[in-house]
This record gives C-alpha cells, sequence and structure tokens, in this order.
C-alpha cells in the first residue's frame, strides 16, 4: 500500500490540530504539575530548615547553658575554699585541665577587674586589667553570669565570648569573676553545627542582634557587622534583624539564588541563619525535568497515535463516501450507493446526496420525457417518433414482419385556423391527437410531426388488409365534428400509408413514400387514404426502392 500525504484533506488537519493539541495539554500539565511541585517542595524545605534550625539553636542554647553550669560548679568550688584554693588560683585552674575541652581560656578577675590567673599564659597574671570590659561590668550590674557580646581577645587576639560567674562573700562583696573564654573559629564550639548545612554548599551561621557575625564559614567576617560590610546585609538579613523568623527565598552576599531561613537564640536573641541553595534544594526536581518532559512528549505521542487512528476510523464512512461520489461519476456506482444505513452525520450527508440524486434523475427523465413529448397534444413528438419508429423497423427486421407508416394531414386546417382563430385551431389539434391515440391498437404508436401533420406505425400486421382497417377508423374518428370555440367543427384528415416487410427500407423511404401517398389521397379528394407498398431490397442495403402497388380508397 503505497502512503501518500494530502496535507490539504480533513484527516490530515484533524491528526495535527489533535496531536497539537494533546502535546500542547501534556506539555502545560508538565510545567503546572512541575511548578506547582516545585512550590510544594520549596514549603516542605523551608518547613524542614526551620525545624533544623530550630533545633540547633536549641542545642547551642543547651551547649552555651552547659558551659555556664560548668563555670557556675568551678565558682561554687572556689567559694568552698573562701575564695583560697590550695595552691592559689593558677594552681587551682590548672588542677581543672577538662575545662579546656569547653573553654579556650579560663580566666580568675579581682574585684577590680585585674587578671589573677588564666591557663594559657600565666604571664600575663597581674598585668591585665579587664575592669572596663562590657562583659564585666554589665556582669557587675547584673549580679549574675553573662554571655558577652563577640570581641577580640586582648590575650590571643582571636574572636571570643567570654561566659562570666561573679563569686561574691558573705557581705554580698565581689570576690573574684570567673571567666571562659569561646574562641568562634573554634571547631568545638559550632563543629557539629557545620555538619547541619545542608546540600552540597549550605551552611550554618550566626549574628548577633546587632548584626555581628558570630560564625560564617567564611573565617573572614567574623566580628564584622553585617550592615557595614561592602553592600550592605541582604534583604532577608535585614529582615531577620528586624525581628523576622521563618524561610525566605532571596540572594545570598554572593547572589546565590537559597532558601535562608531565620532563627533566634533563647538565651542570647542572636540570630542563627540557614542558607540552602535553590539549584541543591530542587535537584531531585531539577534532575526529573527532562524525564518528565520526556514522558510527557511519550503520551503526547501516544495519545497523538491514538487520536489519529481514532481519526481515521471515524472518517471512514467520508472515504466511502468520496469513493461513492467517484464511482458515480465514472459510470462504475449507481445512486443506491448513497443510500446507507449509518445514524452518524455521514450516513445522512450520504442519504442526502440519494435523495439529491434521486431528484436529478427525475427531473432529467421529466426533462427528457419533455424532450420528447409534443407540448401541445401530449402525444409523441418528432423526435420520438423518429426513435420509435427506427426501432420498429428494427424489430420487424429482425422478426420479418409487416409494419406500415400512417401519414396524417388534417384537410384545410388553415381555414380552421382563419375562421375560428389559432386557439381553435389549437384545440382541434388536441382532440385530434387525442382521437387518434383511441383510434389506433394499444400496441400502436402516434405522434405529431408538425403543424396539422400527425404519424402512426401499425407493427406486426397480419396482413394487408389491417392497415386500411386501421386508416378507415382514423377517417372515421376525425370525421365525428370537433368541438372548438363554441362551434361545431366539420373536420376530415387524408392518409398515406407505406406498407413494408422485414428490413425492406429505411425509416426516410417509409416516411417519402407515406408523404407520397398522402399526397395522392389528397389530390384525389381529401377525406381519404392511400397506400404504397415498399418493394423488398437485400438484406444489409437499405435503399429507396419504387412502391410496387398502390391502393386507395377514393
Ligand atoms: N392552430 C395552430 N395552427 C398551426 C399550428 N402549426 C401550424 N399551423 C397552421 O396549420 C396550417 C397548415 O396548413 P397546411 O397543411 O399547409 O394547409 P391546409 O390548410 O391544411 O390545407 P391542406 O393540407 O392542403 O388540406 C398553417 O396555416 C399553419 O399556420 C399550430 O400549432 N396550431
Amino acid at each position: 500500500m503505497r502512503l501518500t500525504l494530502n496535507i490539504a484533506t480533513l484527516k490530515f488537519r484533524l491528526t495535527v490540530v489533535v496531536i497539537g493539541l494533546v502535546l500542547l495539554a501534556t506539555s502545560v500539565l508538565t510545567f503546572v504539575s512541575l511548578y506547582l511541585a516545585e512550590r510544594q517542595m520549596r514549603d516542605v524545605i523551608g518547613s524542614q530548615q526551620v525545624a533544623l534550625l530550630s533545633s540547633a539553636a536549641a542545642y547551642i542554647d543547651a551547649d552555651l547553658e552547659s558551659r555556664q553550669t560548668l563555670l557556675k560548679t568551678l565558682r561554687e568550688e572556689l567559694g568552698r575554699s573562701g575564695g583560697h584554693p590550695e595552691g592559689g588560683l593558677q594552681a587551682f585552674l590548672e588542677a581543672h585541665a577538662t575545662l579546656r575541652d569547653e573553654f579556650f581560656n579560663v580566666l580568675v578577675f579581682d574585684s577590680t577587674g585585674t587578671m589573677l590567673a588564666n591557663m594559657n599564659d600565666r604571664r600575663t597574671n597581674n598585668t591585665l586589667n579587664f575592669g572596663k570590659r562590657a562583659y564585666f561590668t554589665e556582669t557587675v550590674a547584673a549580679r549574675e553570669g553573662v554571655i558577652s557580646k563577640p570581641f577580640k581577645s586582648a590575650l590571643s587576639g582571636k574572636p571570643v565570648i567570654l561566659v562570666t560567674e561573679p563569686l561574691y562573700d558573705e557581705q554580698g562583696k565581689l570576690i573574684f569573676m570567673l571567666g571562659g573564654a569561646i574562641d568562634l573559629q573554634r571547631p568545638r564550639f559550632f563543629g557539629q553545627l557545620e555538619a547541619l548545612g545542608s546540600g552540597a554548599t549550605g551552611y550554618l551561621f550566626m549574628l548577633t542582634n546587632a548584626g555581628t557575625i558570630i560564625h560564617h564559614p567564611d573565617k573572614e567576617r567574623i566580628l564584622q557587622r553585617v550592615q557595614d560590610e561592602a553592600g550592605g546585609a541582604v534583604a532577608s538579613t535585614m529582615a531577620a534583624l528586624g525581628g523576622f523568623e521563618g524561610w525566605i527565598e532571596g540572594p545570598t552576599k554572593r547572589g546565590v539564588r537559597a532558601l535562608i531561613t531565620y532563627k533566634r537564640l533563647r538565651k542570647t536573641d542572636w540570630i542563627l541563619g540557614a542558607v540552602y541553595p535553590v539549584d541543591e534544594a530542587f535537584t531531585p526536581l531539577i534532575d526529573m525535568r527532562p524525564t518528565a518532559l520526556l514522558a510527557s512528549v511519550a503520551v503526547a505521542a501516544l495519545a497523538g497515535l491514538a487520536g489519529w487512528l481514532a481519526i481515521l476510523r471515524l472518517l471512514r464512512p467520508l472515504g466511502a463516501l468520496r469513493g461513492h461520489v467517484a464511482g458515480i461519476v465514472d459510470g462504475s456506482a449507481g445512486i443506491e450507493v448513497f443510500n446507507v444505513r449509518g445514524r452518524d452525520e455521514f450516513g445522512e450527508l450520504s442519504r442526502a446526496f440519494y435523495t439529491l440524486s434521486q431528484q436529478r434523475r427525475q427531473a432529467e427523465l421529466k426533462l427528457e420525457a419533455q424532450a420528447r413529448t409534443d407540448i401541445l397534444t401530449g402525444i409523441d413528438n418528432r423526435r420520438m417518433f423518429e426513435e420509435t419508429f427506427a426501432a420498429a423497423l428494427g424489430r420487424a427486421a429482425r422478426g420479418n414482419t409487416a409494419i406500415a407508416l400512417a401519414y396524417l394531414d388534417i384537410d384545410h386546417f388553415k381555414t380552421i385556423n382563419d375562421t375560428y382563430g389559432h386557439k381553435a385551431g389549437d384545440e382541434v389539434l388536441v382532440e385530434f391527437a387525442r382521437r387518434l391515440r383511441a383510434a389506433v391498437r394499444s400496441t400502436d404508436s402516434v405522434a405529431r410531426l408538425a403543424g396539422d401533420e400527425f404519424v402512426a406505425i401499425f407493427e406486426g400486421l397480419r396482413d394487408d388488409v389491417e392497415p386500411t382497417i386501421l386508416a378507415e377508423k382514423i377517417l372515421d374518428m376525425a370525421r365525428t365534428p370537433f368541438l372548438a370555440a363554441g362551434a361545431s367543427l366539420q373536420v376530415s384528415t387524408s392518409v398515406g400509408i407505406a406498407v413494408g416487410r422485414g428490413n425492406a427500407a429505411g425509416a426516410g423511404d417509409y416516411l417519402a413514400l407515406a408523404d407520397e401517398a398522402l399526397y395522392a389521397a389528397k389530390q384525389a379528394g381529401r377525406d381519404r387514404y392511400a397506400m404504397r407498398r415498399l418493394g423488398t431490397a437485400s438484406k444489409g442495403t437499405p435503399q429507396a426502392t419504387r412502391p410496387q402497388t398502390a391502393t386507395d380508397n377514393a
């Protein structure tokens, strides 16, 4: 089977439309699904980040609290010794080596802020005074331990925070103040937090509520105020400094689009933040995109194929209809092929074609009949006569039977017209035709050739007498008065008869001979017939023949 592609066909256009719509629908559906999935996933990831950060904040709170507790235990131990531990303060500190696990340095200040002992460098003891430092004055004012703001250590130069615990005597006078320094860059403090960063490059960071960076993977930024950095703080961080907690999608300082989550620490009111780059957060979805698109294209292709097959199936009656029309055009089919039973639109269309074709056929038949009928009298006209006579001659030739042609002309018809008018003449012609039809046998044919000239064909004649009997009948029927224009008209006719047998001669010979006989009847006085017989000619060479016999009823 040869497959040709005709883009003008309804089938092709419907297929294109179906495939296009399916492709569009699946693409839109895929994009909308992916978009909704991304939105939902972002909400889920955001909530996860909030939960993660809450746990981390609780962990830091607990961590700072445990360090404060540790320092409190140390203070109580110092208190129990009345502020005079055995071996002195320096020895007392050094005896608690485990403090190093929690603090970068532990210091003891006197009531004025002079550092009396520290774990890192005993040479600096009694040489430095920190009485004006904020953590010292704040502790004195609060009369309890505080967690300092981050600052650069005067001893180590490292960014630290200090946890303090004051020791009072029984009179409530400050004797000593313990300070535990936490190195902000030391893994011990935020080590676990760094592991909580989401994705490959996600990370956690921490700021004070004033914007000073406490923790950040970029160590250079620690102790910087985000507001003072080049370009200022990003919008989300400004919102967090303003009190926002939760997750937000926005750019980081380095311009990476990320889900950024903020959570305040209960104990210090610091801000813990988490950055999760969007690209990494949505990696599963982004990875899924080509697969989803491929799947949607595959679905569209399958649906398109199904649509195409459905269209082929549905349009099959249309193909059949087209075939029927072509069949009728080339004559290989009749209009009956349109008379189908289908109840769909194609069935209705086919039946409408059938009805239309039937009507057309009937109109054609009517036209054909009209073309062969004499309009005035309703009997056959000359054209029909020629066909009928040719067929009759054929039958006579095949059956070798006798046949006669009677040529009639109403006598003095012109006078009727002239005397009673053309209309009356018409009435006579109509009545004459009716009587002629009635006078001859049912198997005989009659026709009006022109004006007042008529013919009658007599077939299957038994003998020579029969045409003369028929001619007499015709003469008789004409003699009965005609009613026309309110008058009774006496009419007569003359008849010329040509009789032959088998294929004796052609139609023209019969007509000529009958006309000749008619002329003879007219000459003999009218209201009579004259008969002429055609001689036989050799078969296959029809020719004009001379009459052999003549019979007149004059
Ligand atoms: N009313 C009427 N007259 C017609 C019609 N056709 C022809 N005629 C007339 O019929 C007449 C025929 O006259 P002819 O046959 O020549 O002469 P006639 O008067 O019959 O004389 P004869 O044939 O010699 O007896 C003419 O006057 C035509 O005008 C027609 O359809 N209706």
